[in-house]
């Protein structure tokens, strides 16, 4: 096992992403984590992604409002869930990135969807709260979906930096606003991390095709953990988490059963395709004017 922390020049990198049927239950799901965490393969450095709502999914309203907990200061971590996963990190010697915990956010009565990702010494190195929210009518279970109601969006673009790696943040239904991944791209990302919990219908009909696309026109390799199954209160998401490389090929696909799937890669494919097909430089459209209304 590689020493991590020593050594991040390395371009070689274990990605793995864990595929849950999260409840309500925040006790019950870091024990799911805590389960599957033992069957990751051995190489190091690796980042381990885990879904959208991979802490409590489909409670009752207020379920999520109610285990928000406080973004502290970077590198220092506040909470219990937080220093339970903090923990994990450190156990397990991976950078783990939590597809959405509930943090605290300035409108007490909403709270946000945060990714955070915290290094194998336990240190809270990065955060995003998810910026579009998904108010749609899908026809299925749940027919009306109006996650604004209980969430406050975020407003900051992040990318984390890991050495060689340049982990790109977004969630779920950000993937249909290609204008977050342009500006992404722009500030450095090679590797999009992009935490989920499609709706099985609209999973069916776009999840690979968006995934696969936004892999193939930033020409990152693409890291999606999701979530699966039935939930607790009938919901029903599509899994399939995937890992694509920067040319769209999926390198691994979760299926629908909870589970992992991991993969060895090697972050120099990225330069490789970038010098062949230079998207950036050929591109006539700059972020600017989406960066200024934004930020
Ligand atoms: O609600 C939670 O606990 C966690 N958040 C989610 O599950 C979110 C909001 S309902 N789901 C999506 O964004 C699905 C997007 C989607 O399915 C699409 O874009 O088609």
């Amino acid at each position: 096992m590689t020493d991590i922390g020593t050594d991040l020049e390395t371009s070689i990198w274990q990605l793995t992403a864990l595929q849950l049927c999260s409840s309500p239950d925040p006790a019950e799901n870091l024990q799911q984590i805590a389960a599957l965490l033992q069957q990751i393969p051995a190489d190091r450095p690796q980042l381990v992604a885990l879904p959208e709502g991979a802490l409590c999914f489909a409670g009752a309203d207020g379920a999520n409002l109610a285990i928000a907990e406080p973004l502290a200061e970077q590198h220092s971590v506040e909470g219990p869930l937080q220093q339970q996963l903090s923990q994990l990190a450190r156990q397990h010697q991976v950078y783990l990135l939590v597809g959405t915990l509930p943090t605290q956010s300035a409108d007490p009565t909403r709270f946000s969807a945060s990714t955070l990702l915290f290094g194998p010494d336990g240190a809270l190195l990065a955060d995003y709260q998810k910026m579009h929210l998904f108010d749609a009518d899908v026809s299925d279970q749940t027919a009306s979906y109006r996650e604004s109601s209980a969430t406050m969006p975020g407003n900051k673009v992040t990318v984390a930096d890991l050495g060689l790696l340049k982990a790109g943040l977004a969630i779920c239904y950000d993937v249909r606003f290609p204008g977050l991944f342009q500006l992404l791209r722009q500030q450095g990302m090679n590797l999009l991390c992009l935490p989920s919990a499609f709706t099985t219908v609209t999973g069916a009909a776009h999840w690979h095709t968006l995934l696969r696309a936004r892999a193939i026109e930033t020409q990152c390799f693409l890291l999606a953990p999701a979530q699966t199954g039935t939930h607790a209160n009938g919901r029903q998401t599509y899994g399939h988490s995937l890992i694509i490389d920067p040319w769209g090929q999926v390198l691994a696909d979760a299926g629908t059963l909870p589970g992992l799937i991991s993969v060895r890669i090697d972050l120099n494919e990225v330069t490789g395709v970038r010098s062949k097909m230079p998207l950036a430089a050929h591109n006539q459209f700059t972020c600017d004017q989406i960066k200024s209304e934004r930020l």
